[in-house]
């Protein structure tokens, strides 16, 4: 959570080329101080170039970044308050952990002991206690980038810059670490920008994140905006599985947007439930696959809910997705239940009915 609200970094209208490919177009946003936040979205959208801005390492074509209250440009890296983990280990393999952590602390005018007193600090600090004599090419890829965590916290920026740091490491390992790495920023209070491509990742570790679709951003949010409430069937697609059904806008009334739905028919919304929504076009609605449920034989709804055929069960332990093709509609929908009762129960080809919630619908034009 964040420690400061003054704004940290602030990028104005911001603009990259590489020769003629137009990198960055028009990034305009804030990051605040203490906050955790990520730059998501696919290959090659910007967002390493866009952190590289921030840390000195790239130049910006035209625009303004600003760290801490102070424009950037002329301001080489070396000497902005700005630190950067990466995602292959650079650590000095044939020095020792201490040796590496303490790296950044050559011309430092403090007494060995004092330094040495910060190594251990550092190391404690990324859950390396007692590691500072080891070798640093007998570490696992866990402990290397712990390493490399220590190394640029030890310089005490003011702003982390993380790209992909865990995206090498093994599924476990990496959960491990995100969770590690969300406690170690709330300790610090440093701000933390994150570069990843793994809408989870994003969405555990982020107080906000900025999803980049081709040098631009899409949408800027908290997670729970950005899952909830997507403002495009793009950003919607990008993170999580949605359910797309088509749809028309009949009117509106008393504050609601009045919908007639392929498969759910008449549907009233509220404005907040359709963010990206300009007038005019083609719409249509989407459902998370969480927010419906398959009702058994003689269950009731207690809300709304739509016939159909199942198609597809597909089981996972701990849940299972079912595809169902409602009445009226020419494609199936997917559903992800908790398996809380153990093992899925309808069969494929059999009838059921789903049910769903007109509050859990997003409208995109
Ligand atoms: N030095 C460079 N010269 C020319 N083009 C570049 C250079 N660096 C990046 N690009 C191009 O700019 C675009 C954005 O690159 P960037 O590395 O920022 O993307 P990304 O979203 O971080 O993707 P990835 O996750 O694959 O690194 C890409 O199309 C890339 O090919």
């Amino acid at each position: 959570m964040s420690t400061s609200r003054a704004t940290m970094i602030e990028f104005d209208n911001v603009h990259k080329y590489y020769g003629d490919y137009h990198a960055l177009r028009g990034i305009s946003a804030r990051i605040n101080g203490g906050e955790f936040f990520s730059l998501l979205g696919p290959s090659g959208c910007g967002k390493t170039t866009l952190l590289r801005t921030i840390a000195g390492f790239e130049d910006i074509s035209s625009g303004a970044v600003m760290i801490d209250g102070r424009h950037m440009e002329n301001v080489p890296a070396n000497k902005r308050p700005t630190n950067m983990v990466f995602q292959s280990y650079a650590i000095f393999p044939h020095l020792s952990v201490a040796e590496n952590v303490g790296f950044g602390l050559r011309r430092d005018p403090r007494s060995r002991a004092e330094k040495a007193r910060a190594v251990e600090e550092a190391l404690e600090m990324v859950g390396l206690k007692g590691y500072g004599a080891r070798a640093a090419h007998a570490l696992s890829g866990g402990q290397r980038q712990r390493v490399a965590l220590a190394r640029a916290l030890i310089l005490k920026p003011k702003v982390l810059l993380l790209d992909e740091p865990l995206s090498a490491l093994d599924r476990k390992i990496r959960e491990q670490m995100q969770v590690e790495l969300i406690k170690l920023q709330r300790e610090v209070g440093i701000t933390f920008v994150l570069v990843t491509h793994d809408q989870e990742e994003a969405l555990v570790m982020s107080d906000r994140i900025a999803v980049m679709f081709e040098g631009e951003i899409a949408q800027l949010a908290d997670p729970e905006t950005l899952y909830r409430r997507p403002n495009s069937r793009r950003v919607a697609e990008f993170i999580g599985v949605m359910n797309f059904l088509p749809c028309q806008v009949t009117g509106e009334a008393g504050g609601h947007i009045q919908l007639e739905v392929a498969g759910l028919g008449q549907v009233e919304i509220e404005p907040a439930q359709a963010p990206g929504v300009t007038r005019g076009g083609p719409a249509s609605v989407g459902m998370r696959p969480e927010t419906l449920t398959i009702l058994y034989e003689g269950q009731q709804a207690g809300g709304r809910e739509a016939p159909g055929v199942v198609e597809e069960v597909v089981y996972y332990g701990d849940m299972t997705y079912y595809d169902v093709r409602l009445d009226g509609l020419d494609h199936s929908v997917r559903i992800s239940m908790r398996n809380v009762f153990g093992r899925p129960v309808l069969d494929i080809g059999t009838r059921t009915r789903v049910a769903w919630s007109p509050g859990a619908l997003v409208l995109f034009r």
